[in-house]
């Protein structure tokens, strides 16, 4: 009989990126950092860089989004080797949540074990504002209540366990850790710890849908994120989740304002140095 189950990546594809990588630099980080729309500059300043255009690795997907470069940027941060990903995959791109994830699960064939998941994101929470810095603390995964999740199709038990809890998916430890950065770095007035919400994309909500998310207790929404977290946890990566709120979300009919992806890269260039100087903090504290 045919087999009628979708295919998920194969485990070749991530070990023959992996191994790829491998023989491309002799750099061995322990921590991973993706970079969110615009934030990509964290990687420039790295030491002692590598940089692979994501062409070049087999397998990899490709970035097709203004603000997300596309190269992963080996090098030292304070000193720690990291990998940095400048700029990531949606599932509006037209990949899959699997495919969206790819890195994550080469990250840990490369012997990554943190995982710091940055993005641009749209405040719901009316206490926030435009350049505030959001702890991730949850998320919703709200294509997943349709089915969508990264770990869906066979298990591969080499990386985790058919049925990851996700409860803690988010590291208290590290979150606490950013946060005495922040307060170290006289940030903590624009530091906001909160639940994230992805949704499909590339449409922007509408009023009623981000009423609907405010109902339902979300504080920040985007397009990403919870694949690679979800991904992450599934082979046991300790993960921090930072938002930057970008634009505030639009939730009266009053409202003038329209959300567009200048103001989200225009937001992220604005804070960009504020979180250079938070994550070359937190990563020298690791
Ligand atoms: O989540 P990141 O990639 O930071 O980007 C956010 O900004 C874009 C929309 O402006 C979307 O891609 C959304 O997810
Ligand atoms: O308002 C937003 N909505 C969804 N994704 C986003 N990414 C940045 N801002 C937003």
């Amino acid at each position: 009989m045919a087999c009628l189950m979708e295919s998920s990546v194969p485990l070749q594809s991530y070990k023959e990126a992996a191994e790829w990588i491998l023989a491309h630099t002799d750099q061995r980080p322990r921590i991973a950092v993706i970079c969110g729309s615009g934030l990509g500059t964290l990687a420039e300043t790295l030491e002692n860089k590598t940089v692979i255009p994501y062409e070049d690795i087999p397998h990899f997907p490709s970035s097709t989004v203004p603000g997300h470069a596309g190269r992963l940027v080996f090098g030292l941060l304070n000193g720690k080797q990291c990998v940095c990903m400048q700029g990531r995959f949606h599932i509006y791109e037209g990949y899959s949540m699997s495919t969206v994830a790819f890195p994550v699960r080469v990250f840990s064939l490369l012997g990554v074990d943190t995982l710091i998941v940055t993005n641009a994101a749209g405040g719901i929470n009316s206490n926030y504002s435009v350049g505030d810095i959001m702890f991730i603390k949850d998320h919703i995964n709200m294509p997943g209540f349709c089915g969508q999740n990264p770990l869906r199709g066979p298990n591969e038990d080499g990386f985790g366990v058919r049925f990851p809890c996700m409860s803690d998916a988010y590291d208290q430890h590290l979150r606490h850790l950013a946060m005495d950065c922040t307060q170290e770095l006289g940030l903590q007035d624009i530091v906001q710890e909160g639940i994230y919400c992805m949704l499909g994309g590339p449409s922007y909500e509408t009023i009623a849908e981000c009423n609907m998310l405010k109902l339902l207790g979300v504080d920040a929404v985007g397009m990403s994120t919870v694949p690679e977290v979800i991904t992450g946890r599934h082979c046991r990566m300790h993960i921090l989740g930072i938002s930057l709120i970008t634009n505030m979300a639009i939730l009266s009919y009053n409202s003038t304002a329209h959300a567009n992806h200048q103001e989200v890269l225009q937001t992220s260039q604005l804070r960009a140095a504020a979180l250079i100087a938070l994550l070359t903090n937190l990563v020298g504290k690791m």
